[in-house]
């Protein structure tokens, strides 16, 4: 059991919590605790925010819609309204999160910041560290999330930048950029989309692609790509099944190769498997690019102070840059003494075996296969720990309350 004895003297308090301590209150702490529940397992979700899902009510634009089919986004054992389109929007998705929540009666603890786990070898329990106070638990779920802090590249003269540099996590929309020529630096779904919504605001986006990508219709012939993929990954192997994508998306897109979009060797779901890159599902920014209203550029060269020069010697004056650049897991920052981890922070042993580590930590939602490896984790680790909770001591079970105050501040 978790001792306080060797607590720093600016420490508040100490909790042993009898269950699992779930770090991140996104979908996958929710979902993981719902299983958990579901097995009679108790947990505390510790939150760094002050609401749950907070990548998509903080952190996501106001034209987002999930881009795979509801069916394949859903959490275990709850799903989504029968009355949800098929891709539902942001503000969808955030109001199932919430019943997805009180459904549980999950009630995570907001404003903690876990900023040290560490596994305490003679007690043989994890120490969580929060801002104001130490938990204590025999199990540690990771669940902060492969996009837990905006990527922002150093790009050579951006600091001498006139205008304003925004990352996809603090963009909300294009009507603050009316009228403006806007870089966006990045084409995966987020550095498209925004693309696609400043056109729509009517300003003139100058979309980087710097390298290769797959652009894939996001529904082919009244199918959802994702959904046709699933379906023929059944039947036939993995190489054939991106052959057939690509061929398909030939029919319905074109060749995207003259729009200044190359696509990679490898076959668009062989790569998400491998390297965990998304193919693009367009929901229209291809038409534009056609159009000629957002502009492919190469590679950056440097930024200057009210403009921006390409690896192909254009330059071009610009008002504001998006940085498109996505996002990494920040597990390095806070959690200690385990090599469970690479030091990008997503497990080491890849999907399907990326759930359980050592001495009582899981990890759910680092598959790279978006909420359907969310649903696959958290059904893994409950029924695992759940095992271990049926033979632990009857004197565990038998406590009103599972989460105990060790010591007052
Ligand atoms: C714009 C966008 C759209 C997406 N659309 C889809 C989609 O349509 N379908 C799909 O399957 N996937 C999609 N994804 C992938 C996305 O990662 C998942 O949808 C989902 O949000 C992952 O859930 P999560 O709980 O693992 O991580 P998150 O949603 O990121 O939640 C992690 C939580 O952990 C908290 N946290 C982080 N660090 C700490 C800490 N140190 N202490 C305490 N709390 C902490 C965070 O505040 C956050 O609330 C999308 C991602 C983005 C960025
Ligand atoms: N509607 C939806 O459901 C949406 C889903 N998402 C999901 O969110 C996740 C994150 O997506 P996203 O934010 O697009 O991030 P990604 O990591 O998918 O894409 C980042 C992009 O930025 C580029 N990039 C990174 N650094 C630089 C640099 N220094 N110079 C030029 N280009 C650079 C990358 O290029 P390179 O490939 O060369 O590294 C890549 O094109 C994905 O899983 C995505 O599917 C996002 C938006 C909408
Ligand atoms: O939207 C995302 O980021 C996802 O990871 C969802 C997803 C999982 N597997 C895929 C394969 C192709 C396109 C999207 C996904």
């Amino acid at each position: 059991m978790g001792s306080c004895k060797d607590q720093e003297d600016k420490q508040v308090k100490c909790v042993y919590v009898d269950g699992a301590i779930i770090v991140g209150a996104g979908p996958s702490g929710l979902a993981v605790s719902a299983c958990l529940s579901e097995q009679g397992v108790p947990s505390l979700i510790l939150e760094k925010s002050d609401c749950i899902a907070s990548l998509w009510q903080h952190k996501t634009y106001d034209r987002l819609k999930l881009h795979l089919p509801k069916q394949f986004c859903e959490l275990p054992l709850f799903g989504f309204p029968n009355n949800f389109p098929k891709y539902p929007t942001k503000q969808q998705f955030i109001d199932y999160m919430e019943s997805y929540a009180s459904h549980f009666s999950i009630h995570p603890k907001f404003k903690q910041a876990v900023l040290k786990a560490v596994f305490d070898h003679s007690s043989g329990s994890w120490k969580v560290q929060t801002q104001d106070c130490e938990y204590i638990s025999k199990w540690l779920i990771v669940a902060t999330g492969e996009n837990a802090e905006p990527v922002k590249p150093e790009i050579f003269g951006i600091d001498k930048f006139n205008g304003p540099v925004v990352h996809t996590s603090e963009y909300k929309s294009g009507s603050v950029f009316r009228n403006q020529r806007v870089l966006v630096v990045g084409c995966g779904n987020s550095g498209m989309e925004v693309s696609l919504d400043l056109c729509r605001n009517n300003a003139i986006p100058h979309m980087v692609v710097r390298n290769t990508v797959h652009v894939l219709p996001r529904e082919m012939f009244g199918f959802s790509t994702f959904g046709v993929a699933m379906a023929l990954l059944k039947w036939l192997p993995l190489k054939l099944v991106d052959k057939l994508l690509l061929l398909m998306a030939n029919i319905t897109l074109g060749s995207t190769e003259q729009l200044g979009l190359r696509r990679p060797k490898t076959g668009p779901i062989e790569l998400k498997n491998v390297t965990g890159k998304t193919p693009v599902l367009d929901v229209g920014a291809l038409s534009q690019i056609k159009s000629g209203k957002i502009k492919v550029m190469e590679n950056l060269k440097e930024i200057t102070r009210n403009g921006a020069k390409f690896t192909d010697g254009q330059e071009k004056e610009i008002d504001a840059i998006v940085l498109a650049t996505g996002y990494k897991s920040n597990v390095p920052s806070w959690l200690q003494g385990c090599d469970f981890f690479t030091k990008e922070g997503m497990p080491k042993t890849p999907f399907p075996k990326s759930w359980k580590g050592d001495c009582g930590l899981y990890t759910v939602g680092f598959t790279k296969r978006g909420l359907l490896g969310t649903a696959f984790d958290a059904d893994k680790i409950a029924k695992e720990i759940s095992d271990q909770w049926r033979s632990i001591s009857d004197c565990n079970k038998s406590c009103n309350s599972h989460v105990i105050l060790l010591k007052k501040s």
